[in-house]
């Protein structure tokens, strides 16, 4: 499906949608330093062809402004004539949708998320269990254990790009990326809102439990 037999209401719609996560999400100072990035798909859904709409560079991400989005392809590129920038970490995002066919992908620095990456996933991952949020990724045995999957923060973003394929767990829709942050993703921006909070419920519930690691259990 090309861009231009997209609706306009769709491509309204993915907008409003990002622009009332970023406030959220803004409002949690899940977005220091004008980190992080947020996109949304939007029209059919092929491996080679997709669209989204996604937060442009550099910008202060609690501020509302008519400059805060634009529309990129399956490369990165943008749809349209514009002289946003797209995220830096676009082809990250592209790369995700390529393997997952998702709606929706949000990416966070938070200092929970950093923490962990840095202190259990040395391995290439970090491994949670029995903690009731995991449900959240619609995991529901008893005392469940995911792993959440950690690449190296390389400085060159088509180098982390290229290690979402080897790495991506279908079964858990989130990628660490160490010592910087996470990107989650859901089928929608509902589902990948409920996704990143259980994440950052579960950083900060290991970060506790390290804390907590000698004082006995009563
Ligand atoms: C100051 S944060 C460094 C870049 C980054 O990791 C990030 O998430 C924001 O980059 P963007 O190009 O999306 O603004
Ligand atoms: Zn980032």
């Amino acid at each position: 499906m090309s861009f231009e037999n997209i609706t306009l209401e769709e491509k309204q719609q993915a907008l409003d949608d990002l622009r009332q996560v970023k406030t959220l999400f803004a409002e949690r100072n899940w977005f220091p330093g004008t980190s992080g990035n947020l996109s949304i798909r939007v029209g059919e859904f092929q491996e080679d062809e997709f669209h989204f709409a996604v937060t442009a560079s550099g910008k202060d991400k609690s501020v509302s402004t008519p400059q805060d989005f634009l529309f990129v392809d399956q490369n990165g590129q943008a749809c349209e004539a514009t002289t946003l920038k797209p995220s830096a970490e676009t082809l990250i995002h592209c790369e995700i949708y390529r393997l997952t066919g998702c709606g929706a992908v949000f990416h966070v620095h938070t200092v929970y998320n950093n923490l962990i990456s840095e202190w259990l996933g040395q391995s290439g991952v970090v491994k949670a269990q029995g903690i009731e949020l995991i449900k959240a990724f619609n995991i529901w045995e008893e005392n469940a254990e995911i792993s959440i999957p950690v690449i190296p923060n390389y400085a060159h973003i088509p180098s982390i790009a290229a290690e979402v394929p080897g790495v991506l767990n279908p079964a858990v829709p989130g990628i660490l990326l160490q010592n910087h942050g996470i990107c989650a993703w859901g089928k929608n921006a509902f589902e990948a809102k409920r996704h990143l909070e259980a994440f950052e419920f579960i950083f900060e519930y290991l970060y506790r439990g390290l804390l907590l690691n000698n004082v006995p259990k009563r």
